[in-house]
């Protein structure tokens, strides 16, 4: 039993992970990542203790039978007491019962302060370098301080309802028991029971208590499930998970079952049968996937008249009638003021969000006919605060590529190529080493350096740089310059940056204000024409010769 239950719940959180996975981005934009942990650990977490202790390590089992088979014991030692324990016991129970229930709202406030902890936790230290350029140690600590007292202030409280019904149900036994003496007493002194029978009575009466206490606290702990699967399912049906990628996964996950079996966690079997066949639907609505790269690499990438909002601030419209088109094989930096909707044009365009009007179109062909995995392999991505895996140095370079796809030595030359060899070599372990929690254990300069390697392996034709080198010193930036340089050769490149000095030699220079480009051209036909881009340039005070 033990081993059977164990097996359906990793198959239960591997579920869950996948469907938290494949939900759409504002689904994340929603859920503070906190909150998404506590559901696959505390609310997981607390479903399995319930139902392994109850039911697969049979307590609830056990309980159950001990109170069936005492009170048939009771029975026939006496008819005429068992009837009168039984209605006391299940005004004890349902008093307990009762009582518990109205404790759930402290129970609640417990477990929300504990989310809200646990959420300071991850955001401090997931935002790290953040805190600590704007000095915001001080602060940090003052919230989880808070929080810290709120928990503290729910666990006394959840305490005190614990002992009063501890109490309750003590106090309530003893009067039950007490009744039972002073009724078996008279009815031995009337002669209808024997002193024997009553004493026998009154032992099995104990077994019944315990018995009867542990069935309440079963009751009570599979309450407590519920409640946890009621909130997994609240969260999971609240946004539609996204087809588009979760049928490119799905199709990636059956052809590599043969070789890694952890993956089968993770496949949809027959229970989803409902949501298979949707998927075969949405399928049959897709191009065939092998065209995309010969796509991206031929063709140009237009934004036709992108209307966007967010799924947010669905009324707030960021993008109102946006047309960009980006020559295959060129450079176009993407300049304007702060709020204009640059991040925006890089998230569409990675398709995190799909346009709410128009299209973005590949080479003409629709990018929504394709799925989701398929595009993400023709788009590269380099932010200004690149994402590195707490693996080693070369597996971050490798990341996301097939293992039989990729040598060391393509390794190394990805790296050679961006400027990165020669530090990742003077580490103690070489390529073999860690890189710490998000990377910590590199410089900016260096984590850029690795995630520009990670771009040139993974050879996307299609390539977005967002303020790639504006954190840097001047050497670092150099380094990194020079390896973005390489990498944007021959491909089909959107660059953002605020810094107009490092984007003047691109072959073309888009201007985005209030959600549309309004100035496009070259650096110098953008100077000359001495609109909102040559002021920008007055702005910033450059030298540009
Ligand atoms: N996930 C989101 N949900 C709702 N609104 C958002 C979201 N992300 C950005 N916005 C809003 O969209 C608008 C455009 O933001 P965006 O980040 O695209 O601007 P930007 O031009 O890149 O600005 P910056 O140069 O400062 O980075 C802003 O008003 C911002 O508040």
């Amino acid at each position: 039993m033990n081993t059977i239950w164990e097996k359906v719940m990793s198959a239960l959180r591997a579920k869950v992970f996948r469907r938290v996975l494949i939900q759409k981005v504002e689904f994340f934009d929603r859920y503070k990542v906190g909150e998404l942990t506590g559901l696959l650990t505390t609310d997981l977490g607390s479903l399995n203790s319930a139902v392994s202790e109850n039911i697969s390590r049979d307590r609830g089992f056990r309980a159950l039978s001990e109170v069936t088979g005492t009170i048939c014991i009771l029975f026939i030692l006496s008819p005429q007491l068992a009837p009168i324990l039984g209605v006391l016991m299940l005004a004890v129970s349902i008093s307990v019962a009762v009582y518990k229930r109205s404790t759930v709202p402290v129970f609640k406030a417990h477990g929300l302060a504990q989310a809200s902890m646990s959420d300071c936790i991850t955001e401090t230290f997931s935002a790290i370098r953040t805190v600590r350029s704007f000095n915001g140690e001080k602060r940090q600590m003052s919230i989880f301080g808070s929080q810290v007292l709120a928990y503290e202030a729910s666990g006394t409280k959840l305490g005190a309802f614990k002992s009063i019904n501890e109490s309750l149900t003590r106090a309530a036994v003893y009067i039950s028991l007490m009744a039972l003496y002073c009724l078996g007493g008279s009815k031995v002194k009337t002669g209808e029971l024997s002193v024997g029978t009553v004493a026998s009575f009154i032992g099995y009466t104990f077994t019944l208590t315990f018995a009867v206490q542990g069935l309440v606290n079963t009751f009570g702990d599979l309450r407590g499930s519920f409640a946890a699967t009621e909130r997994i399912n609240s969260v999971l049906s609240s946004v539609e998970a996204d087809e588009a990628l979760a049928f490119g996964l799905e199709r990636e996950i059956q052809s590599k079952l043969m070789h890694d079996r952890t993956l089968s966690l993770f496949s949809i079997d027959g229970s989803e049968h409902k949501s298979q066949s949707l998927r075969q639907h949405y399928m049959s609505a897709l191009k065939s996937v092998s065209n995309v790269s010969a796509l991206a690499w031929s063709g140009d990438v237009c934004l036709e008249d992108v209307h966007f909002s967010y799924p947010l601030r669905p009324d707030v419209e960021i993008l109102n009638g946006l047309s960009l088109s980006l020559k295959c094989g060129t450079v176009t930096a993407l300049v304007g003021p702060s709020g204009a909707g640059k991040s925006t044009i890089v998230q569409l365009l990675a398709r995190f969000y799909e346009p709410t009007k128009g299209r973005i179109t590949v080479a003409g062909e629709d990018v929504r006919t394709f799925d989701k995995s398929e595009w993400a392999r023709v788009v590269s991505i380099v932010n200004q605060e690149p994402v590195l895996f707490s693996v080693s140095v070369g597996e971050n370079i490798a990341y996301g590529l097939p293992d039989d796809d990729v040598s060391k030595d393509d390794i190394i030359r990805a790296a050679k190529a961006a400027n990165a060899h020669d530090f990742i070599i003077s580490l103690p372990q070489g390529y073999d080493t860690l890189v710490g929690e998000r990377g910590g254990l590199l410089s900016g300069g260096q984590r850029q350096r690795v995630a520009i390697a990670r771009a040139l392996l993974k050879n996307a034709p299609i390539l977005i740089l967002d303020e790639a080198t504006s954190a840097l010193d001047a050497v670092s930036e150099r380094l990194v310059q020079d390896a973005l340089n390489f990498l944007m050769k021959d491909r089909t490149t959107l660059v953002i940056a605020h810094r107009l000095s490092t984007v003047q030699n691109a072959n073309q220079i888009a201007l985005c204000s209030d959600g549309r480009i309004t100035e496009l051209g070259t650096h110098f036909e953008l100077l000359a024409k001495k609109g909102q881009y040559a002021s920008l340039v007055g702005t910033q005070r450059l030298a540009f010769e």
